[in-house]
């Protein structure tokens, strides 16, 4: 494989030469939007409308700064050249002086960018020449060139295409980097793909579907106005998996992304776990139709309403309630908004009784004062009326006399009706719904009747219990049932490990991306305990039917040939008809341990002792089932690796791995076959496995 060529007829120091002056571009900038800022933070506003203004164009100089600052390293990585002459460099944003004709810099993004990423000797593209640039902080070391066209390399020309050979060698560090140098072609088909519907990547471990999902939320930022004005959402599956990808949008020079798991999205800390077999039941969609029913049985069930009205009581029966709850559901709204239409309608209803209850003791007091004395009130009134003057004025109607919108308010108004209401329809918060569900089995047996005694008993919770990750979709589920939709939305989603998802934070996603514009990544051969749907069509079904685009990667560029080749049959077992992908990678055959639990501790530092001798500055890791992490970390592994428990294993990324007790891996979760492929499927170069058993007693612990 041609490689990176340092010394490359003077093409470096051709190279220093335009890249120079891009970083005094880039510098020129950045002291431009720096003394811009300082001057708008420096400005008086007069008024809130002057003050909001000043706020909101701070705001974007400060975002144009942060993009600026996230250019600087790798600012140039390319180079085309077309068949005729034409020569474009390429890096991560576009760079413009009024004196040239073309950029000095092209966005990686933009369409003109384009033939960096897709042209092959096959289909050129136009292009004679692709190169990539090796730049270390401001100074070009390397060059490597591709030639497109079928022409013969000539002066100039430093054939070589090792950058992708050399991101992929690079030491780890334990923080995922930007691929935007190398991204290849199938990967950049997708992340530029026009589509802004769902776009869903699948594909083997390390196939590069977060590298994918990260550089198409950059790309949609750049090439969806509409959807980045709304922002862009990342969701991954734990703080520990956020932390790893959480410098590729930056460095990318997009900082306007909230990253974020589904908890933290519904507002909730999980302060405890559960077993596994309750947190999938409470992510079952059955749930959603139970937290509803439940709701609706507080919108007024049944019964008449009374009020106190001045002396009297005014009482409706319980078909008026009922149309008032009729009108209540009609409106569309959330329950504690549709608890004023409902309250509006009994008002209303109220007024009419007592505007009624008004003209007939008017009429009343008529007939009894005409009866008794012979006199027409009415009449009479009428006839003083004109002795004083009012020639015309018209006989008094009580309904025009009863001030209706005046009782209307009284009434809105009045601690007694607000009571009553209440009773009927109760303002409700979304933890006492989450309570109230799951707060004995009688109550789940009446609005979750799918499930059976026995699970309604696990999923049993006393009051006080504290919330857990599982929680959360029901607790976010509630609070669009009495509160309505969340109010922050987003142009576009991206949820990576997608597989993880269950059906009610499927349900709290789609609920945030109203357009239905999302990128999803990941592997079902790698789903956790919780998931149930077994692919994307289980999976999106209910929300999107089969509108969305699949895409499958095949190529693996974390995880060597020979480990992946040692995961086959447990692939075979846990996804029968996946087809393994094809890693591009190769290195050493993974070595298998075995300890009987005393030694343990002794023979894995031996291991990681071993290792660090061996291989210095590798970025090593030990994965071990959860209940085994606090006995590793007490027998020192943290001097050598990192530890991770099994369940938080998923995305990851280390130079070598030490898989602590497959089997036990396996035996703690329902998930556990598909628990250790994701652990075996951690490392760029080597793989050691450490069986836990009693010797004559494989398997024991
Ligand atoms: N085009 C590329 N250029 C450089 N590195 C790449 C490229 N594509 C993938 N990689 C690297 O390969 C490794 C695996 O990529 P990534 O983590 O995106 O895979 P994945 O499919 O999400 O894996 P998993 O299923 O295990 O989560 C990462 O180190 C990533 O940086």
């Amino acid at each position: 494989m041609p490689q990176f060529d340092e010394d490359a007829a003077g093409q470096v120091e051709v190279e220093q030469a335009h890249v120079a002056p891009m970083y005094r571009l880039l510098d020129e900038q950045l002291a431009d939007a720096r003394a811009r800022l300082a001057d708008v933070l420096r400005s008086s506003a007069g008024s809130a409308g002057e003050a909001y203004a000043r706020d909101v164009e701070a705001e974007r100089l400060a975002r144009r700064l942060r993009r600026l600052e996230g250019a600087e390293e790798g600012l140039a990585f390319g180079r085309i050249d077309g068949a005729d002459g034409t020569v474009l460099h390429i890096g991560r944003l576009g760079l413009h002086t009024g004196d040239r004709e073309l950029p000095l810099l092209v966005d990686w993004r933009a369409e003109a960018a384009r033939p960096f990423y897709a042209a092959t000797a096959v289909h050129p593209m136009g292009l004679r020449r692709r190169r990539h640039l090796r730049v270390e902080g401001r100074t070009v070391r390397a060059v490597s060139d591709e030639l497109l066209d079928g022409s013969a390399p000539a002066v100039g020309d430093v054939v070589g295409d090792g950058p992708l050979t050399e991101a992929l060698e690079a030491r780890r560090t334990g923080r995922m980097r930007a691929a935007v140098a190398t991204l290849q072609a199938e990967q950049d088909e997708i992340v530029r793909s026009p589509h802004r519907g769902v776009t869903v990547v699948q594909g083997g471990p390390g196939t590069g579907k977060t590298v994918v999902a990260l550089h198409r939320a950059a790309y949609v930022l750049y090439a969806f106005p509409g959807a980045a004005a709304r922002g862009v959402l990342v969701l991954g599956p734990n703080a520990r998996f956020l932390d790893y990808v959480s410098r590729v949008l930056p460095s990318l020079g997009e900082n306007d992304v909230l990253l974020a798991t589904c908890a933290e999205l519904a507002g909730v800390v999980p302060a405890a776990t559960e077993p596994f077999d309750v947190a999938r039941l409470k992510g079952g969609s059955a749930l959603a139709g139970a937290l509803a029913d439940l709701v609706r049985s507080r919108q007024a069930p049944g019964g008449g309403f009374a009020v106190r009205a001045g002396q009297e009581w005014v009482r409706l029966t319980s078909v008026d309630v009922a149309a008032a709850r009729q009108a209540a559901v009609a409106s569309g709204l959330a329950h504690n908004r549709a608890r004023e239409v409902f309250k509006e309608h009994l008002i209303d209803l109220v007024t009419d009784a007592l505007e009624r209850g008004a003209v007939e003791a008017l009429e009343l007091i008529d007939a009894e004062v005409a009866e008794s004395t012979g006199m027409d009130l009415d009449a009479t009134a009428a006839a003083d009326l004109r002795a004083l003057g009012f020639d015309d004025a018209p006989a008094a109607d009580p309904a025009e006399v009863f001030d209706a919108d005046a009782v209307r308010a009284d009434l809105a108004g009045d601690a007694g009706v607000d009571r009553a209401v209440e009773s009927l329809w109760p303002r409700l918060a979304p933890e006492a719904v989450v309570r109230a569900l799951l707060a004995d089995a009688r109550t789940m047996a009446r609005h979750l009747p799918s499930l059976s005694g026995d699970e309604h008993s696990r999923l049993a919770r006393s009051p006080d219990a504290p919330w857990t990750d599982a929680d959360a979709p029901l607790l976010d589920e509630a609070a669009a049932l009495v509160d309505g939709p969340p109010e922050r939305t987003f142009g576009h989603v991206v949820v990576d490990e997608a597989q993880e998802l269950t059906a009610m934070q499927w349900r709290m996603v789609m609920r945030r991306c109203p357009a239905r514009s999302m990128t999803l990544v990941g592997d079902f051969a790698q789903a956790g305990p919780a998931t149930a749907a077994g692919d994307w069509s289980q999976a999106l079904g209910p929300h999107l039917g089969s509108r969305f685009a699949l895409h499958t990667l095949t190529i693996g560029y974390r995880t060597t040939q020979e480990i992946l080749a040692t995961t086959h049959g447990l692939l075979a077992r846990i996804a029968p008809g996946q087809t393994p992908s094809r890693s591009i990678r190769h290195g050493e055959p993974p070595r298998n341990l075995a300890a009987d639990p005393n030694a343990l501790a002794t023979t894995l530092v031996e291991e990681l002792r071993a290792q660090a001798a061996a291989h210095p500055g590798e970025l090593l890791a030990v994965i071990c089932a959860d209940d085994r992490v606090e006995e590793m970390a007490s027998a020192g592994v943290a001097q050598w690796a990192r530890l991770v428990p099994a369940s938080e294993a998923r995305g990851l990324e280390f130079d070598a791995i030490v898989v602590v007790g497959p089997e036990e891996i396996v035996a703690a979760r329902p998930s556990g076959e598909r628990d250790l492929y994701v652990a075996l499927t951690r490392a760029t170069r080597r793989l050691c496995t450490i069986a836990v058993h009693r010797s004559g007693a494989p398997g024991g612990r």
